[in-house]
C-alpha cells in the first residue's frame, strides 16, 4: 500500500443505557492521509478516545461511514482488511492494562512480527525484537527483552507498547493519551521518543490528549480538532488555533493553560463561563451543545440551532454563530 487516505462520513456512535441513549459521537466528518500529524483535544468524556478507536477499526460506528482508500471495510477482502488493520496501530492510555502480566518483552513484540510473517525465525525476531527496543530508547536492550511487565515502570511499559505498535510497520498510529498515566519526570522523555519515531519512521499520528500544551508540544505543526460532547467544533492548524482561537470552547480550554511565566498567568484573563457543567451525552440541550456554558451566546439562535463545523479562514474550521468570540470574550 503507498499512501493512505483515511475518511469519516458523517460518523455517529450511540450506546444504549438502560432506555436512555448515550450520544458519544454526533455527526463528525473528517480526511486525512496517513502522513498527517492530527491532535484531539477536549475534556474528559468529549469522545476522543471512542473517535479514535473508530478511525483504528476497534469499533464500529452506529452511523455514518468510515472509508480507507475510498473503500469501506466491509468491501475489503480478507487481504485488504489485513492490511488496513497493520496499516494503523492504536496506543492505549494505560501502559498497566495494555501489556499482558504473563507475557515477557520478546514474547509480546515477537508474536506480530510471526503472524505478519516480519520474521523468518526465532532468531531474526529476537534481532529484530533487540531493534525495537533501540528505537524505543529502552537500552541497552538485552536489559528490558526477558522482562515481564512487572519488572518495568510505567514510563518503559509505555515504551513496550509503543515497540508494539511499531512491530507491523504501521502507516498512521493513535496514541490515546499515551503520557497521561507516566511519571510527570519522564512524559517529556516519551513525548521526544515519538517525535523521532514520527520522523524517522514517517509515521503519521492521531495524538488524543485533554492537554493544549502537549499538543502543541507533540503536533505544534500538524492540525488540531477540538472535541466537545461529540463533535468537533474547531479545526485547523495547530499553531494557528493556539494564537487565533475562535469557538468560544477553544478560547475558553485555552486561557486555562498555565504558562510557565506566573507573571503572565497572572495577566491572563480568566474566561467565566453560564455554567461550568458539561451536558449529559443522554441529554444533551437543543441548539449548539455548548450553549449552556457559552458566555457569548445568542439567545433564539444558539439554543435552537446546531451550528455546523464550516470554513472561518484558511484551513480554519469552527462551527460557531458567533464570528467574534474572541473580541467579545477576552476584549482583544
Ligand atoms: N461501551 C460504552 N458504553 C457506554 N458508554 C460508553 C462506552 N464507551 C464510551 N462511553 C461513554 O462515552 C463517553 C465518551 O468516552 P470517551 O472515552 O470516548 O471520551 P474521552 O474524551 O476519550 O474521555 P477520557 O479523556 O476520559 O478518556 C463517556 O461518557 C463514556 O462513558
Amino acid at each position: 500500500m503507498e499512501e493512505l487516505v483515511i475518511e469519516l462520513n458523517n460518523i455517529k456512535k450511540f450506546y444504549r443505557k438502560r432506555n436512555r441513549v448515550v450520544k458519544v459521537i454526533n455527526d463528525i466528518s473528517l480526511k486525512f492521509k496517513d502522513d498527517e500529524i492530527l491532535c484531539l483535544v477536549g475534556e474528559s468524556g468529549s469522545g476522543k478516545t471512542t473517535l479514535g478507536k473508530i478511525i483504528a477499526g476497534l469499533i464500529e460506528p452506529t452511523e455514518g461511514e468510515i472509508r480507507y482508500n475510498g473503500k469501506l471495510l466491509s468491501q475489503l477482502k480478507g487481504k485488504e482488511t489485513k492490511e488496513i488493520r497493520r496499516a494503523i496501530q492504536m496506543i492505549h492510555q494505560d501502559p498497566f492494562a495494555s501489556l499482558n502480566p504473563v507475557r515477557s518483552v520478546y514474547q509480546t513484540l515477537s508474536t506480530p512480527l510471526i503472524y505478519y510473517k516480519l520474521a523468518k525465525d526465532e532468531n531474526d525476531a529476537k534481532k529484530r525484537v533487540l531493534e525495537l527496543l533501540e528505537v524505543v530508547d529502552l537500552t541497552p536492550p538485552e536489559d528490558f527483552i526477558y522482562k515481564y511487565p512487572h519488572q518495568l515502570s510505567g514510563g518503559q511499559r509505555q515504551r513496550v507498547a509503543i515497540a508494539r505498535a511499531l512491530t507491523v510497520n504501521p502507516k498512521f498510529i493513535v496514541a490515546d493519551e499515551p503520557v497521561s498515566m507516566v511519571d510527570a519526570s519522564i512524559k517529556a522523555s516519551i513525548i521526544n521518543t515519538l517525535k523521532r519515531i514520527r520522523r524517522e519512521f514517517k509515521v503519521g499520528f492521531l495524538f488524543i490528549t485533554h492537554d493544549l500544551a502537549l499538543a502543541r508540544l507533540f503536533g505544534g505543526d500538524g492540525k488540531l480538532g477540538v472535541m466537545y460532547t461529540g463533535r468537533i467544533v474547531e479545526y485547523g492548524l495547530t499553531d494557528d488555533i493556539i494564537e487565533n482561537p475562535k469557538h468560544p470552547y477553544t478560547i475558553t480550554l485555552l486561557s486555562a493553560v498555565p504558562e510557565p511565566d506566573p507573571v503572565v498567568t497572572r495577566s491572563k484573563k480568566r474566561i467565566k463561563l453560564r455554567s461550568d457543567d458539561i451536558p449529559r451525552l443522554d441529554n444533551l440541550p437543543e441548539g449548539c451543545h455548548f450553549h449552556p456554558r457559552c458566555p457569548v451566546f445568542v439567545e433564539g439562535k444558539c439554543d435552537k440551532e446546531l451550528p455546523k463545523l464550516e470554513a472561518d479562514g484558511l484551513n480554519h474550521y469552527v462551527a460557531c454563530f458567533t464570528k467574534d468570540a474572541r473580541e467579545k470574550m477576552l476584549g482583544e
